[in-house]
């Protein structure tokens, strides 16, 4: 059962996917963190994230690790712990630029599928494009959604500059927001965008435990058919 969850920022990706995987015994994977850990490794290696061409020379270069345990994820990079690191403003701000770049997209890419295709139990995997272009056979796509300002409430809450205070400014959070979003759908490698086959969940006014059930029945409903069809599919051979 391979689950792709895709959406905009704040809107609710990682708290569901964890929770989903946790509930149904599935893995998990976040694929932001690891655009986040390369962004963050280049940051702290002297690569210069405002040249396409360095970006691109590097994007072999460290390894990265990701945990698939929904209880415990963890991310690493070149075996430093990158957890708390890559949630920083400054990485953040620049992340959408390091991860248009199509060299980092193929690499990453390549490491999301391999997890997805070890994952024997099933799993969730969230991002952008998990739908659209790292694993278009998903046996469920969910795309989430929520207003900008309920995205950027969600995410003011939680978000620390880089000495580790609270940013408490709404407006440039949303601002921030907006511009990540644009940026992430506008760029030419593999968009964020909503797969056709997509089930769209507007997150606005639910609460985190509803789009939690709402996905879980998803799943269950997406298991049920899988288990019919492949009877089919077997006698087929
Ligand atoms: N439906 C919801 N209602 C209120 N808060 C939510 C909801 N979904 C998520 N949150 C909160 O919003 C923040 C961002 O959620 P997160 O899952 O990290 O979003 P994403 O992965 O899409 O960026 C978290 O603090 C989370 O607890
Ligand atoms: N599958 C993915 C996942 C994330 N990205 C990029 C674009 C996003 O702005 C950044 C960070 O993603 P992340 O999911 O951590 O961002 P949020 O937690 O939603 O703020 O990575 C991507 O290009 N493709």
């Amino acid at each position: 059962m391979i689950v792709a969850i895709d959406g905009p920022s704040g809107t609710g990706k990682s708290s569901t996917s964890k929770a989903v995987a946790a509930q149904l015994g599935l893995s998990y994977l976040d694929t932001g963190a690891q655009y986040r850990a390369i962004t963050w490794w280049m940051l702290s290696n002297g690569v210069d994230v405002s040249d396409q061409e360095a970006i691109a020379a590097a994007a072999d270069k460290p390894s990265i690790v990701s945990g698939t345990d929904p209880r415990q994820p963890a991310i690493s990079a070149d075996g430093l712990d990158a957890a708390g690191p890559i949630r920083t403003q400054e990485v953040t701000a620049a992340v959408s630029a390091v991860s248009a770049v199509p060299e980092v997209r193929t690499r990453i890419t390549e490491l999301q599928r391999a997890i997805a295709a070890e994952a024997g139990g099933g799993i969730v995997v969230e991002g952008r494009d998990i739908g659209t272009t790292v694993l278009p056979g998903a046996d469920l796509k969910v795309f989430l959604t929520a207003s900008p300002e309920a995205r950027a409430a969600r995410r003011s809450g939680e978000l620390k500059t880089t000495e580790g205070k609270p940013v408490t400014d709404l407006a440039a959070t949303q601002q921030a927001l907006t511009a990540r979003d644009k940026a992430d759908s506008s760029r030419k490698a593999s968009p964020l965008k909503k797969a056709e086959d997509a089930v769209e969940v507007d997150t606005t006014e639910l609460t985190l435990e509803q789009v939690i059930e709402c996905v879980v029945t998803l799943v269950e409903k997406a298991a049920a058919r899988k288990a019919e069809a492949e009877p089919v599919e077997e006698a087929a051979r």
